[in-house]
């Protein structure tokens, strides 16, 4: 009872001693916006998990993560995707992965708890941020948003380099981490293939065509999208209408 009390004073309703209840269900808050790769990847991890939350909506390109209320109140580094759950804030979208993980709300053929399989899983996650994901995320900047936002369009040369350091890792995703299995940790889809598919998905952007040049890629993209939809192609509405490069509905 005195921890309940406690929890009251500090604002925390859901913590009613057993058999009470709570009287005020606080929500899972998230926030992001599906023209960025781990926010989109996220929502269709919650979609697939049937994880119920508060839908928070940022809008990038109005700098809404810019404002001092933003910053306060929700993330203090200003990017998304993040969440607020029962008060914790917390960013970086693997880290609310592991979260959410930890509290029993993704399933397990999305993101294993067996530690042999976890790890497989792990390897990816932390391999894609400063490689995949790094060099498809500049490539698209460089050449659709900067240009968008300043004008200013990158030279030959330099879009010749981007591609190349992007190119760089996709051999690998074609050769190694593809090279004998169907999704990028075994012969199942989880939560590495999601994340992976969605950063790959953002160079429709810069009108870079993947599937053209790697054909092991271009048949998992099929795989990764056919197990996750309808949520894949509800979160990748804007990225198919920009670009103008919707896939055929049928696959
Ligand atoms: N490592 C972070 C990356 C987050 C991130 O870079 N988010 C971008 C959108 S993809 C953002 O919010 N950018 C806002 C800005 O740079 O002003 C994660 O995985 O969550």
């Amino acid at each position: 009872m005195l921890q309940w009390l406690w929890n009251l004073f500090n604002g925390d309703p859901n913590s009613l001693p057993l058999g009470l209840g709570p009287k005020v269900k606080m929500s899972l808050k998230y926030y992001y916006d599906l023209m960025s790769q781990p926010s989109r990847a996220l929502h269709i991890i919650l979609k697939m998990s049937n994880v119920q939350f508060e839908d928070c909506p940022v809008a990038l390109r109005k700098g809404e993560h810019m404002t001092e209320e933003f910053k306060q109140n929700v993330n203090r580094f200003q990017r998304v995707p993040c969440i607020i759950d029962d008060g914790l804030k917390l960013a970086e979208s693997i880290a609310i992965l592991r979260y959410l993980s930890a509290k029993g709300k993704i399933p397990e053929y999305l993101y294993p708890k067996y530690f042999l399989e976890q790890a497989r899983v792990d390897e990816f996650l932390e391999w894609q941020h400063i490689t995949l994901r790094i060099t498809c995320s500049i490539y698209f900047r460089s050449i659709w948003l900067d240009p968008l936002l300043t004008g200013v369009r990158p030279s030959n040369e330099k879009i010749e380099k981007l591609k190349n350091l992007m190119e760089a890792n996709l051999d690998i995703i074609e050769n190694i981490w593809l090279q004998k299995t169907d999704f990028l940790t075994g012969q199942r889809l989880t939560v590495a293939d999601i994340f992976a598919a969605c950063e790959i998905e953002q160079t429709r952007l810069a009108d870079y065509d993947v599937r053209i040049k790697y054909p092991k890629i271009k048949a998992w993209l099929k795989r990764v999208r056919a197990g996750c939809n309808p949520h894949y192609d509800n979160a990748h509405t804007y990225i198919y209408k920009i670009s103008g490069t919707a896939p055929n509905a049928k696959l």
